[in-house]
């Protein structure tokens, strides 16, 4: 334990940006989103936030996807500053609970459509990784684009005539399509919400702009072994390290109508406080899981963001403004990612131009 590191818990921290490599091309609009130019597609297409776990990529620096705070005592990473009072900066109930965040949180921007994949969920991981965590993920889609002139879909869930050995023999023919058209095929707009439960084969099309809450372990299980742009994914990526057969295990083999896919995983927003000056909105929560929660703050005034004892991130999708946390001023701006700890009981947020806040919570 640091001592000197613990006055960092009581002041809104600012992450660095922290751009992470994946097999797919991607990332202007997490650019644009972010203000920078020139705005442009490449191999770092997701920008992770609050991350205290490593990316999984071959011949990566070991330390890719961990999140970097500026502080007077320099650069140092999150994992750092938690680990110097655990409970100070998560709260008592997530540091006796895991002792980590619990919560990894991405912006995802896709250029080309993702590879056909599954996660694990917490009996898989737990069996076949010895993790607490597998990763379920959810998906609140931002912004879109028209990508070569298709529109921007998402596949999930096997449709009803799927079976156990069809997957397999797409897999092993590698028919790519054929495995695409076992899945649902669901055009999205921005303002759309999907939970993408551990077990549910998935794929983000092309043009996605999102933001994605989730388990903090990067466990994909990929059936493509060619990526849509043509890059080759080895074994490690396919199967981490556990084997073609036991990747296969991965999946859940339930099958759904379109209906019953949309019933089981689309969310609908619900307001839960508004007054002229902002309006307060849950995505993701208790309802959907007990892995994480988002909710998004809409603000033109004032708005006040009281502590509930555990840590939480806001994301500044868009807009400016002051936070007043502590008796001290401090600004933020559309891009910003800032950690608020346990340790802060709250914090007032005042816009000077309307702005868009995506709050992220752990566990509960
Ligand atoms: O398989 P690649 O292209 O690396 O993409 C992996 C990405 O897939 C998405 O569906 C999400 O699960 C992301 O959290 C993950 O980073």
């Amino acid at each position: 334990m640091n001592k000197d590191l613990e006055k960092y818990a009581h002041i809104p921290l600012k992450q660095l940006n922290n751009r992470v490599w994946r097999t797919y091309e991607g990332g202007a609009l997490i650019d644009r989103w972010k203000k920078t130019s020139p705005e442009i597609d490449g191999a770092m297409p997701e920008e992770w936030i609050m991350s205290t776990v490593t990316a999984r990529g071959n011949n990566r620096p070991e330390d890719e996807g961990l999140s970097l705070i500026e502080t007077e005592d320099g650069t140092l990473a999150l994992k750092e500053l938690i680990n110097s009072n655990v409970e100070l900066y998560l709260g008592k109930a997530l540091a006796d609970k895991f002792g980590t965040t619990g919560v990894l949180i991405k912006m995802l921007d896709s250029k080309e459509r993702l590879t056909v994949q599954v996660h694990p969920d917490k009996e898989y991981a737990k069996t076949v990784f010895n993790s607490e965590f597998g990763k379920t993920e959810s998906w609140y889609v931002l912004n879109t684009r028209e990508i070569d002139g298709e529109k921007p879909v998402v596949y999930m869930g096997f449709k009803k005539h799927v079976t156990r050995a069809e997957w397999r023999l797409h897999f092993e023919n590698q028919n790519i399509q054929g495995m695409l058209d076992c899945l649902h095929k669901i055009e999205v707009k921005p303002g759309d919400a999907f939970m993408i439960y551990g077990g549910v084969p998935h794929a983000i099309g092309s043009g996605c702009f999102l933001m994605e809450v989730q388990e903090p372990t990067d466990y994909t299980m990929r059936v493509e072994k060619t990526t849509p742009n043509g890059l080759t994914i080895g074994p490690e990526l396919i199967h981490q390290g556990v084997g073609e057969e036991k990747m296969l295990e991965c999946f859940h083999y339930d099958n759904y109508t379109l209906d019953e896919a949309l019933e089981a995983w689309k969310i609908t927003p619900e307001v839960l406080e508004s007054s002229s000056e902002f309006t307060l909105r849950t995505l993701f929560n208790k309802k959907h899981t007990n892995c994480f929660g988002l909710s998004e703050l809409l603000l033109d005034g004032t708005h006040t963001i009281k502590g509930n004892s555990c840590f939480y991130a806001a994301v500044i999708y868009s807009g400016e403004g002051t936070m007043i946390c502590n008796n001290k001023e401090y600004t933020f701006s559309q891009g910003d990612e800032i950690f608020i700890s346990a340790a802060i009981s709250e914090i007032t947020f005042v816009s000077k131009e309307p702005s868009k806040i995506l709050l992220c919570y752990p566990p509960n």
